[in-house]
């Protein structure tokens, strides 16, 4: 109780910094002594096919409004380099398009976000199949607060990804037509579903970087609020 007191008398005082640019568990550390790291984490998947821009919005959201950005292809790549029992699993699984069992995936995700001091995160290029999702939501057993999803037409992101020039296996012709099937089959389902429950934010994800960025601002202006009263009613 006196934790919700004073909570609610240092909520009349102006923070000390701008929120949109502190991760949240810094700004009530800082501003209402206390540290909420038992609080359930915000969840913000960013979901699109491959080159739509899911990673270019990330690091955009991350300087505007203070995510932890985890991307699932990037730990997965960092755990194929290193010395990983699942490097050469994961190596052959990325050439083929194919997806990670979500074993693996899920425990990279989880040991960043449990590393982390943030209590927002953005993950991006997860949950890749039904599978990926249901067991994530049972791990965490939670259920993300808003899903992004980069709508992008095929020729578009072939485009992107041929001349993404990061040296990855998978960005190839041959690699990338396995991976739009893959989007197809077994992405579109985690989308539909997560439409159907209302927490889908569709973003047309042709035009400048800026452009597309100045769709995804408002989810994330109006999201500022929820997040707000979210941790006030959770401490
Ligand atoms: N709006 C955009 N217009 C043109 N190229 C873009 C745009 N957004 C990202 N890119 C480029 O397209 C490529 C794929 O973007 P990326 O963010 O890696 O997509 P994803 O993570 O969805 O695969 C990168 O080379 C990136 O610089
Ligand atoms: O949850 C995930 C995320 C990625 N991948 C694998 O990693 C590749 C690259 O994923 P990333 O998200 O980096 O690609 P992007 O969509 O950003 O181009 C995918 O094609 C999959 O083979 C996976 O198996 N599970
Ligand atoms: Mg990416």
């Amino acid at each position: 109780m006196w934790r919700r007191a004073s909570v609610f008398l240092s909520i009349l005082e102006p923070p000390r910094h701008n929120a949109s640019r502190f991760p949240f568990h810094t700004l009530f550390k800082e501003n209402y002594g206390i540290c909420p790291k038992h609080v359930p984490p915000i969840i913000t998947f960013v979901l699109g096919g491959p080159g739509s821009g899911k990673g270019t919005q990330c690091a955009k959201i991350v300087e505007n409004f203070g995510f932890k950005h985890l991307s699932a292809g990037d730990l997965l790549r960092r755990e194929m380099v290193s010395d990983s029992e699942y490097g050469s699993m994961i190596l052959d699984t990325i050439k083929q398009g194919r997806i990670v069992p979500s074993e693996v995936t899920i425990k990279l995700i989880l040991r960043e976000m449990e590393s982390s001091d943030n209590h927002k995160f953005l993950i991006d290029g997860f949950p890749r199949s039904e599978e990926n999702r249901i067991a994530f939501e049972k791990i965490i057993g939670a259920e993300p607060h808003m899903v992004l999803f980069f709508d992008c037409p095929e020729e578009e992101m072939v485009k992107r990804v041929l001349s993404r020039n990061q040296g990855r296996i998978d960005d190839n012709l041959d690699t990338m037509k396995n991976r739009l099937k893959v989007f197809e089959a077994l992405n579109l389902p985690v989308i539909n579903y997560y439409a159907r429950k209302g927490k889908l934010y569709k973003i047309n994800a042709v035009g400048t970087v800026d452009e597309i960025f100045e769709q995804v601002r408002p989810v994330f202006e109006a999201c500022q609020v929820y997040i707000f009263s979210y941790f006030y009613h959770v401490i």
